[in-house]
């Protein structure tokens, strides 16, 4: 980072000041030095193409152009992926370099999040075979058509229906009410020509649940809708401009049997249906996605604690002392309070990934030996932790937002834009209260067993700990607040439990108790999330194979984490464990000793994040601080300042006071 001597001189200080070596750090975050070379060397590659430069800030373009702009760069950042892959026989490494080009969301997003994905996780060796290649190398372009307009998080009540014809051995497809048309799918408004869609399989009269289809819904020579499909775009959201969301709907449309993805459940010509070994397999690719969602939250507390901590760096405001200059505002303890839970989160969410796609791995390899054990504990993890993650990473975002002051309700600080795009993902790819109450489900059958003596998996064994545990003292330890995570969610899903029973024998049937118990259940899987993000990431921290000055910053931040929501959650810690007034009290100056410790790092601990302006895209959050500078440059782009008077004046404004003077 040779830009160091035009850096502004706050941040050139708070380098300097740093007792940890920042490309350890990067190495370490990103896996190895290997790691890091590789993705630095793509994302050079990625930004030394002129032709993904924009000439004015996106938010000036009208809806259209956006949406144009972005398939215009999402194309060349395709032939940049295909070109690195043809070069170095590989997939590029994992890198976020695409934010630096897509500024929002690429239309391109679900065809490689999900469509691919799809075909692969759902298809047969031949399906595979035949479509593959062909998405993969983009002669086809698809997204994942599931949520309807009427429904998204129920999704065995999908209204849209394929209905097998032995005669033509087709499907037919049909929309046949307004609720029932697709809503949402990514790429689907104007850039996608095929889609797999979610559908009511009808045989004979009879319904055998929802599938997956793949169906070409435009021409691949004039990608006008192909007769039978009626398509659109659903207009502006909070973020996602440049996603290209779509709505579909099917009116007798025909598709060949082998268009059915048969992985699991086959159609044969007859019309016999063979039922697959577990229906829920056919959600495998919102499971995968989740996983993933848990390490964009990473990303996003890591983009927004980076700009915020570099202007908190940077900028002035008031005095500490009377005596002494206008201080940083970075070193008032509340700015600390806003910040660093977000620099602390995104290593918690990224170790949280890390052993969530280990997880995931084992759980697809024990299915490919068609081993289904650990698939319900997968799911429920899946569920609660993105749930969790992504709720509290659109926070902290808001709060870095918040931190920033008026600046950081510019477009361009990117924060905003930030937001839009994290909070997001508390709702696609699964509800945030439907997906805990879908790891409740399991949480309640695992104190059931519990209850019996039985054996429990992994991730929720310490239910039975805690069930021996529950008269040992509080330990004011990493340790020991791990362990008062999991009384708490012990105490949770005891008492959500007993409510449920408590209902019941009023003369509730069960689903009537469990509704009646369900903010109760919400609760107790949260408190189950925080006890896995808890002891995940202070286990990742403990074996880290980090440098002692390196060692000791990061356990000063997964302490943090601990702290913080020790501090946050302390009336239940009081209900559920045996923390007293007392350990609280030790444990809040703990957290302000903690803050006071990392302040000096605090500069280091983001640029360990790696992420490069561009990344950024942030006039308050680049490496050399120019911040005032930058807002300046931004502002003067506005196509209002390319004039000295604005068309207006001449025909509103010089009129409206001309009738004033009558
Ligand atoms: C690693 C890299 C990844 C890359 C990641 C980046 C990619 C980026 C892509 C980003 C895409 C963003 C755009 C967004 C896309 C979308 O949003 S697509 C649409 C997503 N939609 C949803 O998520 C819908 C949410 N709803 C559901 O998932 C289900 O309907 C439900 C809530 C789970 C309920 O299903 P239902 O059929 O009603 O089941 P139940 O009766 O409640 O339960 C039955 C039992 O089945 C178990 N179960 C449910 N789901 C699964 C599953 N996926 N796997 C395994 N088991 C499952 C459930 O636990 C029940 O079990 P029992 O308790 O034992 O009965
Ligand atoms: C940016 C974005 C991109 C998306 N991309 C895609 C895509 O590419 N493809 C696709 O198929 N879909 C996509 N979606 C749709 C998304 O998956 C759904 O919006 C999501 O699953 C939630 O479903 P819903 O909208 O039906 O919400 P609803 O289920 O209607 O939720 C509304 C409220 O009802 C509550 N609720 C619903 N059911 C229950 C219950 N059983 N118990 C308690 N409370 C309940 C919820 O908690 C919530 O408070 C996208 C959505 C967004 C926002």
């Amino acid at each position: 980072m040779s830009t160091e001597t035009k850096c502004n001189p706050d941040l050139v200080r708070e380098r300097a000041k740093c007792t940890f070596d920042v490309n350890e750090l990067i190495n370490l975050f990103y896996g190895s030095e290997k790691a890091t070379k590789e993705r630095r060397h793509f994302e050079d590659a990625v930004l030394a193409v002129k032709e993904l430069k924009d000439a004015i800030p996106e938010e000036y373009l009208s809806h259209k152009e956006r949406y144009e702009n972005g398939v215009r760069k999402a194309t060349i950042l395709r032939d940049v992926y295909r070109d690195y892959k043809a070069k170095h026989n590989r997939d590029p490494p994992p890198n976020q370099i695409t934010k630096a080009v897509i500024k929002d969301i690429s239309p391109f997003l679900l065809h490689n999040g999900m469509f691919v994905p799809t075909i692969a996780g759902q298809g047969t060796p031949e399906q595979q075979a035949e479509w593959l290649p062909k998405a993969e190398s983009m002669q086809i372009i698809g997204t994942y058509a599931q949520t309807e307009l009427g429904h998204g998080s129920f999704i065995r009540g999908l209204e849209t229906i394929a209905t097998y014809d032995p005669k033509t051995e087709e499907f037919v497809l049909n929309n046949p009410t307004l609720t029932s048309f697709k809503w949402w799918p990514g790429g689907l408004g104007s850039t996608v020509n095929h889609c797999v869609v979610v559908a009511q399989l009808y045989i004979n009269g009879k319904s055998h649940g929802i599938h997956p289809f793949i169906a070409q819904i435009r021409d691949l020579d004039t990608h006008k809708p192909l007769p039978g499909v009626k398509v659109g775009e659903i207009g502006p959201k909070m973020g996602f401009q440049t996603a290209n969301n779509g709505f579909l709907g099917f009116d007798n449309f025909r598709i060949p049997r082998k268009n059915m993805l048969m992985k699991n459940a086959q159609v044969l010509k007859d019309g016999t249906f063979v039922k697959g070994i577990n229906e829920k397999l056919t959600y495998g690719t919102m499971v995968m996605v989740r996983v993933g969602i848990v390490g964009d939250c990473s990303f996003y507390a890591a983009l927004a604690a980076t700009i915020a901590v570099r202007y908190s760096a940077v900028r002035h405001q008031s005095h500490i002392k009377a005596s002494e200059p206008e201080a940083q505002i970075l070193d008032y303890l509340t700015q600390q309070h806003k910040l660093f839970i977000a620099v602390a989160s995104s290593h918690v969410y990224r170790n949280a990934y890390l052993w969530m796609e280990k997880m995931y791995t084992n759980v697809m390899k024990e299915l490919s030996q068609d081993k289904q054990d650990n698939l319900p504990e997968l799911h429920a993890t899946a569920c609660c932790l993105k749930a969790v993650c992504s709720r509290d990473a659109g926070s902290l975002v808001e709060e870095c937002r918040l931190a920033c002051g008026g600046h950081g309700y510019m477009a361009s600080s990117n924060l905003p834009l930030t937001y839009g795009v994290t909070i997001a993902a508390v709702t696609y790819e699964g509800e945030r209260t439907v997906l805990l109450l879908q790891t409740a489900r399991y949480l309640m059958k695992a104190w059931m067993a519990a209850l019996k003596g039985k054996v429990l998996s992994p991730s929720v064994s310490y239910l039975l700990n805690s069930l021996k545990e529950s008269k040992k003292p509080w330990q004011n330890t990493p340790e020991g607040i791990v362990k008062g995570f999991q009384h708490v969610s012990f105490g949770k899903v005891k008492a959500a439990y007993e409510t449920i029973q408590k209902y019941m024998k009023q003369g509730k049937d069960y689903e009537d108790a469990w509704n009646l118990a369900s903010v109760q259940l919400v609760k107790a899987s949260e408190a189950h999330s925080r006890a896995i993000l808890c002891e995940v990431s202070w286990e990742a921290v403990c074996s880290s194979s980090a440098s002692p000055n390196l060692s000791r910053v990061l356990q000063q931040l997964a302490q943090l984490y601990l702290t913080y929501w020790t501090l946050e959650t302390s009336g239940d810690l009081l209900l559920y464990s045996n923390i007293t007034k007392d350990d609280l009290i030790i444990l809040r100056d703990k957290y302000e000793e903690l803050l006071v410790a990392i302040r000096p790092n605090a500069v280091g601990l983001v640029d360990g994040f790696d992420l490069r302006d561009e990344i950024l895209n942030s006039t308050l959050g680049s490496y050399d601080g120019r911040v005032y500078e930058r807002l300046m440059e931004e502002a003067l782009k506005s196509p209002l300042n390319q004039e000295t008077v604005n068309s207006s004046f001449h025909k509103y404004l010089k009129p409206m006071m001309e009738k004033a003077k009558l």
